[in-house]
């Protein structure tokens, strides 16, 4: 639980430091006056990334060269970033620590409207967020996919250097061999585990009537790919079988950065066939569903950012989801521009102004 924030030449936001409520957070105004800048400061002092954009430069303010973040857990642990335009330095109670130690002691899960792209969008967006999100709650994850992203460069460089009779080139393979065999194996165990929560949540909170389900599609074709031995024969195969094409395009053809993550609706992939509304809905149900795996996997409560729920939902769903929320005791941001009445802390945002009110 984040029990307060301070924010300095963040966005438009007016430097301050506020205190947050445990439950419920409502941040409340007209539009452009700094609802979503206070919803992302809090997100990225908690994760080190921002829900909206990639470039650090955008999230300073326009007069200033840097900007600080502050938070201040319940247990008094504290986390603060500086970020600069091409930097971002990372502290822990005072000292400075790297990203990948940032990362993973805050959980939050963020839902804004250009996250049913995740549904709509091409397959690289599906593998970017669960790349993240299984990061958040295994570190081992993450260094396998920095040192994949690595592998796959050189390897590429290589095959399109035509040098894939070098030594070299065969230590490269087998690493990238190794580490699709470990990735896979993850992939599907976190699919296997969200799908626990996906079909539960989807009709409990929006319509009974219909299933969710997340399907895993990775490169190799295989359902079962939870023996790491067994993926690694397999993709030695493959990519003996398959190296022609490889070398011919001068670069990988075959490897974990081909999966797939296809979300079904009612047995249907919903990126064809379902409505927007629908596609909200899964995605709404996708981010709940993390926050309970990451209850369970990690045994700590995630805090959940919610961007713009009035223009998002209609009345039933809105209501829907704030008893969800509440019942669950879940520490939430939601912005609106309808001052809607639930029992929580409210912020009034003006011209950059967050006004505590009470
Ligand atoms: N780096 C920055 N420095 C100063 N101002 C910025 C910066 N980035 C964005 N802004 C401005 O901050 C204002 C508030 O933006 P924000 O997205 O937080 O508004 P909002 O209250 O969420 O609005 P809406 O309800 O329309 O989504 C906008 O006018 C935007 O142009």
């Amino acid at each position: 639980m984040i029990k307060e924030i301070y924010f300095s030449g963040f966005r438009n936001l007016k430097d301050k430091r506020v205190k947050l409520s445990r439950g419920f957070n409502l941040i409340y105004g007209q539009n452009a006056q700094g609802k979503t800048s206070f919803m992302e400061a809090i997100y990225f002092a908690s994760t080190g990334r921002s829900f909206r954009t990639k470039k650090n430069n955008e999230m300073i303010k326009y007069t200033e060269n840097d900007a600080k973040v502050f938070v201040k857990l319940e247990n008094t642990t504290n986390y603060a970033i500086n970020l600069f335009k091409k930097e971002k330095k990372y502290y822990k109670n005072g000292d400075r620590i790297k990203y990948v130690d940032y990362i993973g002691d805050i959980l939050a899960i963020s839902f804004i409207p250009e996250d049913v792209e995740l549904v709509m969008g091409n397959p690289s967006i599906r593998r970017g967020f669960f790349n993240y999100e299984i990061s958040q709650i295994n570190k081992e994850y993450l260094h396998l996919i920095v040192d994949y992203e690595k592998i796959l460069k050189s390897r590429n460089r290589f095959l399109k250097e035509k040098k894939h009779k070098n030594e070299l080139y065969e230590i490269y393979n087998e690493k990238y061999i190794d580490l699709c065999s470990k990735i896979l194996k993850i992939r599907k165990e976190y699919v296997d585990e969200l799908n626990r929560y996906l079909d539960n949540n989807y009709k409990t909170l929006f319509n009974e009537e219909h299933s969710l389900k997340l399907t895993y599609e990775n490169f190799l074709n295989m359902e079962d790919v939870y023996d790491i031995d067994k993926n690694r024969e397999k993709i030695s195969e493959l990519l003996k079988n398959k190296e022609i094409y490889d070398i011919q395009l001068g670069y990988s053809n075959y490897g974990i950065h081909k999966d797939e993550y296809i979300f079904n609706l009612n047995g249907k992939n919903s990126r064809h066939y379902s409505s927007q509304g629908e596609k909200k809905s899964i995605v709404f149900i996708l981010k709940i569903s993390e926050v309970e795996l990451i209850e369970k996997k990690v045994n700590k409560k995630p805090v959940f950012l919610m961007d713009d729920i009035a223009s998002f939902f209609d009345n039933f769903r809105k209501n829907q989801i704030i008893h969800y929320f509440l019942e669950k005791e879940i520490q939430c941001f939601l912005t609106s521009t309808e001052d809607l009445k639930i029992v929580g802390k409210k912020f009034d945002v003006d011209g950059g102004m967050v006004n505590e009110e009470y």
